[in-house]
């Protein structure tokens, strides 16, 4: 059998994706010690497994670097890779929601400023609602926008609702769920289809 290269996003869902392969017997080389390495191969080496940016895990698929990847919705929905969503692995669950303060209270035809990390998504968003907006692309610590005055909104991952909290603001609506997936690249889901599908059947095995 060929082998298959697994692309998996670095960050937050990273441990539980790893401790899910292992529940399916896949152990890879090296993978717990303290290495800067950042491609693994598994016992009988079927399977390379490389560590990816999250948002680079699309890409690395869509364009077949990697025959399948693991990697949150929020990344995939962003990046717009043309890729085939298989499963959802029901890790790092949390949702897209549009954010403010509670005393928000901007006019629709008004051309409202969001600030995000996604702003694809919230391009996507907000154009369906005839909504004119313009995006500021943050990295990180996006609920400060709306507080600071950069942005009136915020569109970002909300979890338990706490970062929101503890900075004045609230959910102004729910946008789309969000989850750990895996996708599959489109020839590799043709041209390597007993092997993709052995590892999706793998996993699902472990999940019920
Ligand atoms: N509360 C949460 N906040 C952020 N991401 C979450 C949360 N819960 C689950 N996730 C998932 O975890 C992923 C982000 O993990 P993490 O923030 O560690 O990534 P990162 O690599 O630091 O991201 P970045 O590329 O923005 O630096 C998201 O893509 C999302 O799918
Ligand atoms: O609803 P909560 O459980 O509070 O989680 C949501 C927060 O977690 C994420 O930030 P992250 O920790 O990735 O930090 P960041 O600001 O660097 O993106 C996200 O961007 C929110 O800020």
């Amino acid at each position: 059998m060929e082998h298959i290269t697994l692309a998996l996003a670095k960050g937050r869902p990273a441990n539980s994706t790893i401790k899910l392969l292992e529940t399916t017997g896949e152990y890879f080389t090296d993978l717990h010690e303290d290495t800067r390495k950042l491609v693994f191969y598994n016992a009988n080496k079927t399977i390379k497994l490389i560590f990816v940016k999250a948002l680079d895990v699309p890409t690395y698929v869509e364009k077949g670097a990697a025959d399948i990847g693991i990697v949150g919705r929020d990344n995939i929905l962003e990046s717009q890779a043309d890729v085939y969503e298989l499963l959802d692995l029901k890790i790092g669950q949390c949702k897209f929601a549009v954010a403010g303060k509670p005393d928000h209270n901007f006019s629709d035809t008004q051309k409202l400023t969001i600030a995000t990390k996604y702003p694809n998504v919230a391009k996507k968003h907000f154009k369906k609602k005839g909504q004119p907006i313009e995006t500021v692309k943050l990295n990180g610590s996006v609920e400060l926008a709306p507080i600071i005055g950069l942005a009136d909104y915020i569109v970002d991952i909300v979890e338990t609702g706490s970062t929101l909290k503890e900075n004045g603001l609230i959910v102004i609506e729910d946008m789309d769920l969000i989850s750990t997936r895996l996708i599959v690249n489109k020839a590799s889901f043709a041209t390597k289809s007993e092997e993709v599908g052995q590892f999706i059947n793998q996993l699902k095995s472990v999940m019920e």
